[in-house]
């Protein structure tokens, strides 16, 4: 399969200060990727450098194995961003007809209301009377404008009520289906699990897990053995064993994740330590995800 995107030690700076930190990837034509992470975790300025909006500090992004710059990819490619942004006193109708008029083989008025649920009535609205929801709405119609090939959404259903957001993913669905290659950014684990087929999961400025939902799922959901130390504990002690994946502390106690709690235990009572509560937790997933992206781990 077509490498469509595909990034290279792409690091960006804002003054002193690493958004994204010498990231790595590539996408292939057809797949459907969340960019997950928290905020400020660097996704919106990953995206950014991918559609050539943002210049790399240093590395580089290909898109179609071009910059994206250049028209020709720009017109395999539909865009929507955190704020849809659209020119007062123009009819809805009249924007998506604008825009369609940019492409060379663009989808039909029908074919775009069909696809985004905008109404009749809302076409001849004019843009500054429409809701924020219904902006997005028309969003994701001017993304999908001139049948792009490719698609970014940052954080999409921020502002969708809950039929909006089936609305939308349905229609992700349909086009993921036609082998559109779809790219998006969300906060929601669930979100990311639901639709997409891969998950690249970024915090502060790095990839920290790529893969398949389940795959990361399972990475999540590591159980842990945790207890309160009455004396120091060297991370050391924990970290080498096979089964452990990290050793951190929070909230006073010292958490060993690991995919085998009885031999954590084994250690933890051979080595004798001094320590009391012990608790064996099936860590949720979603306090997993917050685990892994919040900084509410204290120095041990
Ligand atoms: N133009 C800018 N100037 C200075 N700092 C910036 C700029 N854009 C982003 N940042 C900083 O870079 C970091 C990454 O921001 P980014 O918007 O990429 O994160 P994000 O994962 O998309 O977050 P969110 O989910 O909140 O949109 C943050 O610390 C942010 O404050």
């Amino acid at each position: 399969m077509e490498d469509v995107v595909k990034i290279n030690q792409l690091t960006k700076v804002f003054n002193d200060k690493k958004a994204v930190d010498n990231v790595s990837f590539s996408i292939k034509s057809g797949e459907v990727v969340a960019i997950l992470g928290p905020n400020g975790a660097g996704k919106t300025t990953t995206m950014l450098m991918m559609l050539g909006l943002l210049n790399p500090t240093n590395g580089e992004a290909k898109v179609f194995n071009e910059d994206a710059k250049q028209k020709s990819i720009r017109e395999r490619i539909g865009v929507m961003l955190q704020e849809v942004s659209l020119m007062d006193r123009l009819k809805v109708k009249e924007i998506i007809g604008l825009f369609r008029s940019y492409y060379p083989n663009p989808l039909s008025m029908d074919q775009l209301i069909g696809l985004t649920g905008l109404s009749q009535e809302d076409l001849n609205k004019r843009t500054e009377k429409l809701s924020g929801g219904q902006k997005r709405r028309v969003g994701f119609a001017l993304a999908l404008a001139g049948n792009p090939d490719l698609l970014f959404f940052d954080e999409p259903t921020v502002g969708m009520d809950i039929t909006a957001r089936k609305v939308f993913w349905e229609t992700v669905r349909k086009l993921a289906n036609q082998g559109k290659t779809i790219i998006f950014s969300t906060h929601y684990l669930q979100e990311a699990d639901d639709i997409a087929d891969r998950i690249i999961l970024f915090n502060k400025g790095s990839v920290v897990a790529d893969g398949k939902p389940e795959d990361i799922k399972g990475k999540l959901t590591k159980q842990s053995v945790s207890f309160i130390a009455l004396h120091d504990i060297p991370r050391e002690m924990f970290i080498q064993l096979s089964h452990v994946s990290d050793v951190f502390k929070k909230d006073g106690r010292i958490f060993v994740m690991t995919d085998d709690t009885d031999s954590v235990l084994a250690r933890l009572f051979e080595l004798k330590l001094n320590v009391k509560d012990i608790r064996i937790e099936k860590g949720r997933l979603e306090e997993a995800f917050e685990q892994l992206t919040e900084k509410t781990r204290e120095a041990m």
